[in-house]
């Protein structure tokens, strides 16, 4: 028998991305798909790409649509899955939040950065942060949980944390970056990444032909960064800049060498890199010489990572690429969901990019 899932918010580019690998995996059934927006109307009607795909129709965001479910993605927006999480959990719900309220393990960090009290703090010591490949431990825990017959509550990665973490923690992790220094992510994502509802930053007319920084010393995710990498506050300084394209998401992380350690060659810390994502089916570490491109992870649940060296200015240079909507939100909630519910992690997550 499969497993129902259902996805709240899935008229969002979060949620319509999960859509499109639910309506394929071979193990999850997708049951229910809600949007307040677009209560009543057709998947297909409302998204023309799902033609012939499905009959789902959108429902509003009601409980009574989501009982009965084995799993609920929840592609809402901060504050909105603070609101729902516990009564899903309650009534037997796995939950799977690709929203920042259950990511930051501190409440007061969450509160300064979010602006807002964390009502929910019980479900929080327990939530499993969703990067598979940086916190499998949290998430093998949850399965064995969720196994045992609890409803568990994952709480995935954001776009721009999973691709800075994931080039930069094998160096980190393998203490080859200065003690106490500052670390230095200059970050570009696609468009996509801001949601489906145009602002001055995003309109087709302001962003097109244009690059700019945006959030400088004030982004969310950079106590999440911190926390995933293990940063003090103040050892990081995070730039996100938006670019003119739809999908996908690169982060350059420049981190001082090791006082005392020996400057290494380009191979072995490519090599590093690689012996760290062995084991990781959906991280392709490159080679030396070679570095990651947004195009060839495009429509992917995957990541690319690479690294260089600056002999002069003893700096590692980590760089990961993602499709913001795949590894960065709808492909890392699958990814996660797999491991919850005992699959393999890449069940459904196999398509090629679409770039080269
Ligand atoms: N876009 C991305 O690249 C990434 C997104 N995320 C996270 O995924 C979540 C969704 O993002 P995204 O798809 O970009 O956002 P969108 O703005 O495109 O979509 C948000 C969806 O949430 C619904 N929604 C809005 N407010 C509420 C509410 N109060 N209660 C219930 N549902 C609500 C909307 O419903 P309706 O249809 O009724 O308007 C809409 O379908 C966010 O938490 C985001 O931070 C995470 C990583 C990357
Ligand atoms: C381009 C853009 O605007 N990106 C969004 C982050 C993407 C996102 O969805 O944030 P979460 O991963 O925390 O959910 C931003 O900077 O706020």
């Amino acid at each position: 028998m499969k497993i129902k899932a259902g996805i709240v918010g899935a008229a969002g580019f979060a949620g319509a991305e999960l859509t499109r690998l639910l309506l394929r995996h071979p193990s999850f059934e997708l049951c229910a798909i809600t949007s307040d927006a677009l209560a009543g109307r057709a998947l297909a009607e409302v998204y023309p790409a799902f033609a012939g795909a499905s009959d789902l129709v959108f429902s509003k965001h009601d409980k009574s649509v989501l009982a009965d479910l084995d799993v609920a993605f929840l592609a809402v927006p901060h504050t909105a899955s603070l609101a729902m999480t516990p009564e899903l959990i309650a009534a037997g719900t796995t939950v799977v939040d690709l929203s920042a309220d259950y990511r930051l393990k501190d409440p007061a960090i969450y509160e300064k950065w979010y602006k807002v009290a964390h009502t929910s703090t019980d479900l929080l010591a327990k939530a499993a942060f969703g990067l598979p490949e940086l916190t499998g431990d949290e998430l093998a825990s949850a399965a064995a949980r969720r196994a045992a017959g609890e409803a568990v509550l994952v709480a995935c990665a954001g776009c721009y944390p999973t691709a800075t973490s994931l080039a930069a923690a094998p160096f980190l992790r393998a203490g080859l970056v200065e003690e106490g220094a500052t670390v230095i992510v200059d970050a570009l994502s696609g468009i996509t990444g801001a949601g489906k509802k145009a602002t001055e930053r995003t309109h087709f007319c302001f962003a097109n032909e244009s690059v700019e920084a945006y959030g400088v010393g004030t982004h969310r995710h950079t106590p999440e960064i911190s926390q995933i990498l293990g940063l003090a506050p103040g050892r990081l300084v995070f730039t996100p800049h938006l670019v003119p394209m739809n999908r996908g998401l690169l982060s350059t992380v420049k981190m001082p060498l090791a006082k005392g350690a020996d400057a290494p060659d380009p191979e072995e810390l490519a090599a590093i890199q690689q012996r760290f994502y062995a084991n990781s089916p959906l991280v392709e570490a490159l080679p030396a010489g070679k570095l990651p491109k947004t195009a060839s992870v495009a429509g992917t649940a995957r990541a690319q990572v690479g690294v260089a060296y600056h002999a002069e200015a003893r700096m590692i240079i980590a760089i990961g690429a993602i499709d913001n909507l795949g590894k960065g939100a709808a492909g890392q909630a699958v990814q996660c969901a797999n491991i919850i519910f005992g699959l393999d992690q890449t069940e459904g997550l196999t398509s090629l990019a679409v770039g080269v």
